[in-house]
């Protein structure tokens, strides 16, 4: 049976919509939910980089656009980007703590979007991560890229556990996927 849910599909495909449905409908039916999106920050139309946006409103950013095109050794690129790690674990690492604590009777559900190349320059994030999944108190509802390029480790890990149900998500079945995502979270908690 499986423990936690993940979203995977290209980029711009409708991961995050899709999280952000299943996070309304749980909330409102009184699950417990916690968590972070990743949101594109754009300026006069043009992509300056990335927040993280917690579900309890908190934001600040993961990247930003770099002028410089020379790369100190010290910093944490991803192609134009450059990942601002100490923030992001800022805001990331209490939530997720957090998420691992308190008494609730029903499991708690933890929303990761999303678990790629600028999130995984944090170690403490990766280890966060691995103890929430290995653990049996929170359910795990996140996304992760299509693989492309060198193989992201933990992204490859998650892959592979048979404890987690991964869904692929396309323009096709964006818009009909909603209930079955609900359904195997909904099992997860069971
Ligand atoms: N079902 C849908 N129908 C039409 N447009 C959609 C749908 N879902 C999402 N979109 C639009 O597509 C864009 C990208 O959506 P979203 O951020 O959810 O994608 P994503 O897969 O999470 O992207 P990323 O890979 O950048 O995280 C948004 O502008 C959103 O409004």
């Amino acid at each position: 049976m499986s423990r936690h849910v993940f979203l995977t599909g290209p980029p711009g495909i409708g991961k995050t919509t899709l999280i952000q449905k299943v996070t309304q409908a749980l909330k409102s039916s009184d699950v417990p939910i916690d968590g972070f999106y990743t949101e594109e920050v754009k300026e006069g139309g043009r992509r300056r980089g990335f927040d993280v946006v917690t579900l309890s409103g908190k934001r600040g950013p993961l990247s930003r656009v770099s002028s410089d095109s020379s790369t100190s050794r010290r910093e944490c690129r991803v192609g134009q980007y450059v990942v601002d790690v100490v923030s992001f674990e800022q805001l990331v690492l209490p939530v997720l703590r957090n998420v691992n604590q308190g008494s609730d009777a029903a499991k708690k559900i933890c929303v990761i979007d999303e678990i790629g190349k600028m999130e995984l320059f944090s170690q403490a994030f990766i280890q966060a991560v691995r103890q929430m999944l290995a653990g049996s108190g929170t359910v795990v509802l996140g996304t992760i890229p299509i693989p492309k390029g060198k193989p992201l480790d933990l992204v490859e890990e998650i892959r592979s556990r048979k404890d987690v149900e991964v869904f692929t998500v396309s323009k096709e079945n964006r818009n009909n996927i909603l209930q079955d995502i609900l359904a195997a979270v909904e099992s997860c908690r069971q």
